[in-house]
């Protein structure tokens, strides 16, 4: 299997150099050159998620892995995940279902893929001896499950910046309590987008990319998407193979876009649902055409308080034909503020995604209802996913819901809907008494790589 980048002008490279590479050396995204088709659909149900995520997964890492270092990396991955059916799928409503994706090590979805690729860059920083820099951005989930899943680990050090005061208060914590040296929380005055920003600024630079060893864990990496394919898949062997839509609470459009390489790999999605919440640059897009970056406004679901959806450009990519020309157009005008898709792509778009939008007020509803219809409490992310869903629902066809975080990371959100603090679970006993550490940090590039190049160990 061969990654190729959405711009066309970095290396050809295999699934290890693309994942420990992030962010490709032209700026662009690695994507498969071609999807590979799965055999054996209708035999997973009744596997264990570990052997579904393998017979997923191995396909794309080629002769990166052995056959046994990819299976006990994810048996060591997922016994970190401490529902038995790692992500298990309940009943909302009649054709309604959640996938539950919060039952990892820091409650969030991205449990799924970081705790996988921990493992394997663990195997292959031990093959080659190399260090490597990893820096990451997140609007509080994607830095809490790095942390989580790369603290202690040899040869790496973990940079993670994140919005100052615009991440929950149990998402700092998850961040800045952890006492293993290598792991460094940076507060950057901004938000998520400038956070983002300034990754790509440092992927970018060459010189200092190559002498820190640059790695990225955002779903700028491939490997990322990878491992989130892998509940499209048991989702559906649940529901018996046959035709059903997801809905996606989306922000930076790495879940979703996994959504669409499942259903290119023929699992037979129908429809896949873009919910966004107030940050709606993806159903602007998507209704208009008109890619057009707005400001960021901070909201009860801060994780997908996002403008600048990386992977979007993944998608564009391939609504383009693989023009790669083209998406380097799009995103130099989009460093100007955005730019309008061509009637081809939009169309292709519009094949492949629809979308819907939810406000504050409907959010704080769509809590209160699902928990006096089921007593299920949702995150804030996962109310805006279901908010979405009930719009799209269609008689015979089932309806999956991603719940991507648990409602106790996010609990003034909930309380203000349903009046409770949900309780963390006991492994995270003591998060508010330890004592934190975080850098602040000002929106500059050149400020982190003298704070990355003072602090590596
Ligand atoms: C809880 C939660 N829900 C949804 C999202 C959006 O996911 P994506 O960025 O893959 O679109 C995020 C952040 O990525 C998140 O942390
Ligand atoms: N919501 C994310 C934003 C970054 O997303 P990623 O999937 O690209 O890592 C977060 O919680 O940080």
């Amino acid at each position: 299997m061969r990654y190729v980048s959405t711009r066309g002008q970095a290396p050809v490279l295999n699934f290890e150099q693309a994942m420990l590479s992030g962010l490709a050396r032209d700026g662009g995204l690695y994507l498969p050159e071609t999807v590979p088709a799965f055999s054996g659909l209708g035999e997973l149900d009744g596997l264990s998620y570990q052997d579904v995520a393998f017979r997923v997964v191995r396909p794309f890492t080629g002769d990166s892995f052995t056959d046994d270092e990819l299976r006990g990396a994810i048996d060591r991955a997922y016994d970190r995940i401490s529902h038995a059916a790692k992500a298990p799928l309940v009943q909302l409503a009649p054709g309604h279902h959640l996938l539950e994706l919060f039952h990892g090590p820091t409650l969030a979805f991205k449990d799924f893929a970081m705790q996988l690729i921990a493992q394997l860059f663990e195997i292959a920083l031990k093959r080659s001896g190399q260090r490597i820099t990893i820096v990451g951005a997140t609007s509080g989930d994607t830095g809490s499950a790095a942390i989580e899943a790369f603290r202690g680990i040899d040869n790496v050090d973990v940079f993670i910046m994140f919005p100052h005061g615009r991440v929950s208060e149990v998402q700092r914590r998850q961040m800045t309590t952890p006492d293993a040296e290598n792991v460094h929380a940076l507060a950057v005055t901004g938000h998520f987008d400038d956070c983002q920003a300034r990754l790509k600024d440092l992927f970018n630079d060459h010189v200092f990319r190559d002498q820190v060893g640059l790695a990225g864990v955002n779903s700028i990496n491939w490997a990322r998407v990878v491992a989130q394919i892998v509940y499209y898949f048991t989702a559906a062997a649940s529901l018996g193979m046959r035709p059903m839509d997801f809905t996606v609470p989306t922000g930076n459009f790495g879940d979703i876009f996994a959504g669409s390489i499942a259903r290119a790999m023929g699992v037979p999605i129908r429809r896949l649902i873009v919910a966004t919440n107030q940050n709606d640059i993806l159903h602007r897009a998507l209704s208009s055409g008109e890619y057009r970056v707005g400001t960021v406004e901070p909201s009860i679901s801060p994780s997908m308080d996002i403008q600048v959806s990386s992977n979007f450009e993944r998608a564009l990519y391939w609504a383009y034909g693989g023009d790669a020309a083209a998406i380097t157009q799009l995103m130099d005008e989009l460093k100007a503020g955005g730019f309008s898709i061509s009637q081809g792509a939009l169309e292709a778009l519009r094949e492949q995604y629809l979308s819907g939008r939810v406000s504050e007020e409907e959010t704080i509803a769509m809590i209160r209802t699902v928990r006096e219809e089921t007593g299920q409490v949702l995150c804030p992310h996962s109310a805006v996913g279901v908010a979405v869903a009930r719009k799209h629902l269609e008689p015979g066809i089932p309806m999956v819901t991603l719940a991507t975080a648990h409602a106790a990371k996010f609990p003034d959100a909930v309380e203000r809907a349903v009046g409770l603090r949900p309780a963390l679970p006991p492994h995270m006993d003591g998060l508010f008494d330890l004592p934190e550490r975080v850098t602040r940090v000002e929106n500059d590039a050149e400020a982190l790589k003298s704070l990355i190049l003072e602090r590596r160990t």
